[in-house]
């Protein structure tokens, strides 16, 4: 998969080199490409915004470098196997669908990925019904809180995605048993020493009864999902008051 960011803070992505991503990247399994939106201005103070018609407090960012900068990145990354043939611009943004590890799964098999990182009240409306004569493109929200700027959500993004690319991670099991992968969130996890500060690891997971083992942490799943995330559970789970596991 390749990945093309278009900001006007490129150096907020050099830590991308360094994560797990460093690794995908050294494999050839990711290729990441970090784009200064300023590149593609031609005035001297190399403007990327001006105010807002109709009026209205803060700048947005003007439509002709954007316009530019999807050009010359749409439909550069061949498509390998198994993947899509065009590109996917991604413009992170408080107005977006959410972003979910179901959504994540599906933008792991994209073979081109463009994120637009917005800064200001936003970019103008039509880059994105341009660049969607090019491409696919999706406005996704990382939550509903206003950042800054795009590259916040899209660095979460790309981790997120870039993670369930296969042959990033070295154990895929590891991405079975997470939180939101079943649709619950994840037991709790123990590890050495079996005492720490009075406290003791479960005497199940000591057990090697894996039966067991398995239905603890699935019980431990559905009832940490029922106290901290209802809304995850099909309505006929509806918590009863003062079920939760108390802390202490
Ligand atoms: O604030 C965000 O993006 C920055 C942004 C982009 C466009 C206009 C305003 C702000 C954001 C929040 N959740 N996901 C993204």
């Amino acid at each position: 998969m390749r990945i093309d960011i278009v900001t006007i803070f490129p150096e907020f992505f050099g830590v991308l080199d360094v994560s797990l991503l460093g690794k995908a990247r050294r494999e050839r399994l990711l290729e990441l490409g970090v784009h200064d939106l300023r590149e593609w201005t031609h005035d001297r103070h190399r403007t990327v915004d001006d105010t807002p018609y109709g009026g209205g407090a803060g700048m947005v960012m003007k439509p002709e470098p954007w316009g530019e900068a999807l050009d010359a990145l749409l439909g550069q990354a061949p498509a390998a196997e198994g993947e899509r043939a065009d590109a996917l611009v991604v413009f992170p943004t408080p107005a977006g669908v959410p972003f979910t590890q179901a959504l994540a799964r599906e933008l792991a098999s994209e073979s081109h990925i463009v994120f637009a990182c917005g800064r200001y009240e936003g970019i103008d409306a039509r880059v994105a019904d341009d660049a969607a004569t090019r491409a696919r493109v999706l406005e996704v929200s990382l939550g509903d809180y206003v950042l800054n700027g795009g590259e916040v959500a899209a660095m979460a993004m790309i981790e997120a995605i870039g993670r369930l690319v296969p042959g990033v991670v070295g154990n895929p099991e590891s991405l079975v048993e997470e939180s939101h992968e079943a649709g619950l969130l994840e037991h709790p996890s123990y590890t050495k020493p079996q005492v720490w500060r009075g406290r003791e690891v479960p005497e199940v997971l000591r057990s090697g009864n894996h039966a067991a083992i398995a239905a603890w942490r699935h019980e431990q799943s559905l009832e940490r999902t029922r106290r901290v995330r209802p809304d995850l559970l099909p309505a006929a789970a509806e918590p009863e008051p003062g079920t939760g596991r108390q802390h202490g």
